[in-house]
């Protein structure tokens, strides 16, 4: 029987109660499947300042590159932010990304044909189907540039650097045109090209790549303010988004809204390697940790992208995939809650995936 060792980063908020949903569900899957896993925790964000006075300490990256994969809930929350932003609980989540050299982020922006009702796009809109990859770029651009405070005409400023490298933008677009090859052929490079000079390596070094060695897959461009329009206007026109750091982590909330709530997109940070990272897209929710609200499906949808990404196991990622949509016909939790059905609370909702597994 193959057994994986598994990092758990549940960090804070709502992380470790979804994360302990998608654990339940994981175990559930390998019983049924027939592998096993060997968990581990380790500390990450505003808990891992509290115990252990930094971010992300060595101990976790050691941790995270002996496993199989990682686990990940959030972190953040108000209790950090005032903390100077090396040190801030976020810190710790983009030095993990760096130190495991994750630098492409898929977040696929599906829905669920039971979640219908719950988009705020309407019915003509979302169409017989809505499948979108957003691939984004996640080592590199202006959350990991030059960034600093300085005076400017005697008054105070700050500043932050977007830079990409040919080599940084050639091996995403290669994770994206090899994605786009795998399903509808269609890719769409996200940028502002029209104003920033790193977007203008970014969509010349794409097309190139696009050129040489994949010419059987259609590319186009779009300008990141025209996408954000278009993904409300007609989110059925894109396939594969590929996009730098900060313009994919925006895109890739307003897509996860179309799907009906932010509470349902996974997502898998991946590097050269086999081992990934995976998470759900949103972050800790202050707002409602502790309260039972949070939906844990983007968590265990994420637990799922792991048995497929990672480990090997496509039939057990499908049949969890299987078992949310199953439950989505029977029970919500608040933010996607539907006249007619019972409204559950985030164990509750492990539980019930757990049961259609
Ligand atoms: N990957 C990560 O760890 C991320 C961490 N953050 C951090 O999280 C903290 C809160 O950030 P926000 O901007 O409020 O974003 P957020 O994604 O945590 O929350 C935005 C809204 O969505 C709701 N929400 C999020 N996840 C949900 C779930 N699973 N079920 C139901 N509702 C859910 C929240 O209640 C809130 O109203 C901050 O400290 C931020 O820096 C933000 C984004 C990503
Ligand atoms: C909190 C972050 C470092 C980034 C973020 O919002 C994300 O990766 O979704
Ligand atoms: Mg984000």
């Amino acid at each position: 029987m193959n057994t994986y060792k598994i990092v758990l980063l549940k960090g804070d908020g709502i992380g470790p109660e979804i994360v302990d949903q998608a654990v339940k569900v994981l175990n559930k899957a390998g019983e049924k499947f027939g592998f096993a896993i060997q968990y581990e925790e380790a500390l990450l964000g505003g808990s891992a300042i509290d115990a252990a006075g930094t971010p992300l300490p060595q101990e976790t990256i050691d941790k995270c590159k002996a496993a199989d994969s990682t686990l990940l809930g959030a972190v953040g929350g108000p209790k950090w932010d005032t903390l100077p932003g090396d040190q801030r609980p976020e810190k710790g989540l983009l030095g993990i990304r760096g130190a495991l050299g994750l630098f492409a982020n898929l977040r696929p922006a599906v829905i669920f044909d039971e979640l219908r009702d719950a988009s705020p796009l309407k019915a003509e809109i979302i169409g017989g189907k809505l499948d979108v990859m957003v691939v984004r770029e996640l080592t590199g651009g202006i959350y990991f540039g030059e960034r600093g405070r300085k005076e400017v005409n005697g008054v105070p400023a700050a500043y932050d650097t977007e830079m990409y490298t040919v080599p940084e933008i050639e091996r995403i677009a290669r994770v994206a045109f090899d994605m786009a090859r795998k399903r509808g052929k269609k890719l769409c490079s996200v940028d502002k090209a029209n104003v920033l000079e790193s977007s203008r390596l970014w969509r010349a070094t794409v097309a190139r790549i696009g050129a040489e060695e994949y010419p059987d897959v259609e590319l186009s461009n779009m300008y990141v303010d025209n996408c954000a329009m278009q993904l409300v206007r007609n989110p059925q026109q894109f396939d594969v988004i590929v996009t730098s750091n900060i313009f994919g982590d925006i895109l890739s909330d307003e897509a996860s809204m179309i799907s009906g709530s932010i509470g349902m997109l996974a997502s898998a940070s991946l590097g050269s390697g086999k081992a990934g990272l995976y998470e759900p897209i949103h972050g800790s929710a202050p707002d409602i940790a502790g309260t039972g609200k949070a939906n844990p499906l983007a968590t265990i949808l994420s637990a799922g992208m792991m048995l497929k990404y990672s480990l090997d196991q496509p039939e057990a990622a499908q049949a969890i995939e299987d078992a949310v949509s199953a439950a989505l016909k029977q029970a919500r939790t608040p933010d996607i809650a539907a006249e007619g059905l019972r409204t559950v609370n985030c164990t509750e909702m492990g539980d019930l995936v757990c049961s259609l597994l």
